[in-house]
């Protein structure tokens, strides 16, 4: 499998399930544009996600294999999401979706997969950084395990982001040689001085950087 990042943004997931897997994959789409849930019963998390989010609609519905297809083509989403706790429910979403040529993410299966059969990773965001997880379905608690401790890892990886970027930008604008520029953005995103300075505030880590730049450019 390769890993890619997906936009939905104008886009509707269409998630069969409302109980805590569906409820779970419907909260986890901030780009879509629309997003249904087809279920007979559905947990609170997902009825407060739909109260608070406009773009969350809850259709009270069990469509038995046979009637999927239907509501697949009705709805025409982007992306379906099986995550219904019936199997034959679940591989009916699979065909309609892959017959009409829409992605696919089967919640109730691990393994092999068709092409157009996707798996949702653990992901961690500090924006504009994300990381996306994945065992390659062999796993799923593990791939949760380590989001946990990647994710105090990372802690400030955006605000990083953003500083390195703009130094880079800035260096490149002052005409600084490539060589010099690449080794003073590296050292700038390695450096324990500024992860922890930019903890303290913006202008703490910008400060630890501008030494690092100046040892850098002075050498
Ligand atoms: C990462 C995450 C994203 C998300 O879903 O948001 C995700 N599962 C998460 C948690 C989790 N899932 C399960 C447990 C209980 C412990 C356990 O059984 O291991 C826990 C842990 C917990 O809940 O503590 C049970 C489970 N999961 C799948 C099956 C079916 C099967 O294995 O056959 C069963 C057995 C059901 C049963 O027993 O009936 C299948 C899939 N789950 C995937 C993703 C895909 C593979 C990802 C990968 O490559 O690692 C894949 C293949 C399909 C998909 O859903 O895309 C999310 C963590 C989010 C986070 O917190 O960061
Ligand atoms: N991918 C994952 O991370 C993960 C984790 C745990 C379980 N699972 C799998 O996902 C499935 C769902 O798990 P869960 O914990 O959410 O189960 P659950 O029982 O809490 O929820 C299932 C939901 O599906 C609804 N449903 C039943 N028939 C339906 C139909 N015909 N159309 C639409 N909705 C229907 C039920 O009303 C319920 O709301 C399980 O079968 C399990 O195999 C996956």
């Amino acid at each position: 499998m390769t890993p890619l990042y997906h936009d939905f943004a104008g886009e509707t997931v269409l998630v069969f399930g409302g109980g805590a897997v569906g409820s779970r994959k419907a909260g986890g789409f901030d780009d879509a544009a629309r997003i249904v849930v087809v279920s007979p019963q559905f947990t609170d998390r997902v009825v407060s996600l739909a109260a608070d989010d406009e773009r969350v609609e809850l259709v009270r519905a069990a469509p038995d294999p046979d009637a999927v297809a239907g509501w697949v083509e009705r709805i025409d989403p982007a992306l379906a999401v099986a995550a219904t706790d019936d199997a034959a429910v679940n591989a009916a979403v699979e065909a309609a979706a892959l017959d009409r040529g829409l992605l696919v993410n089967r919640t109730d299966v691990s393994g092999d997969r068709d092409p157009g059969s996707v798996v949702v990773p653990a992901t961690i965001e500090d924006d504009p950084v994300a990381v996306a997880l994945s065992t390659g379905g062999t796993s799923p608690a593990l791939a949760k395990a380590l989001r946990e401790r990647i994710e105090a890892e990372i802690d400030g990886a955006g605000e990083m982001a953003r500083l390195s970027g703009e130094i880079r930008e800035e260096l490149k604008a002052d005409g600084v040689a490539p060589e010099k520029r690449r080794e003073a953005v590296r050292r700038v995103v390695r450096s324990r001085g500024v992860w922890k300075g930019l903890q303290k505030g913006r202008s703490y880590g910008r400060q630890e950087a501008d030494t690092v730049i100046e040892e850098v450019l002075n050498r």
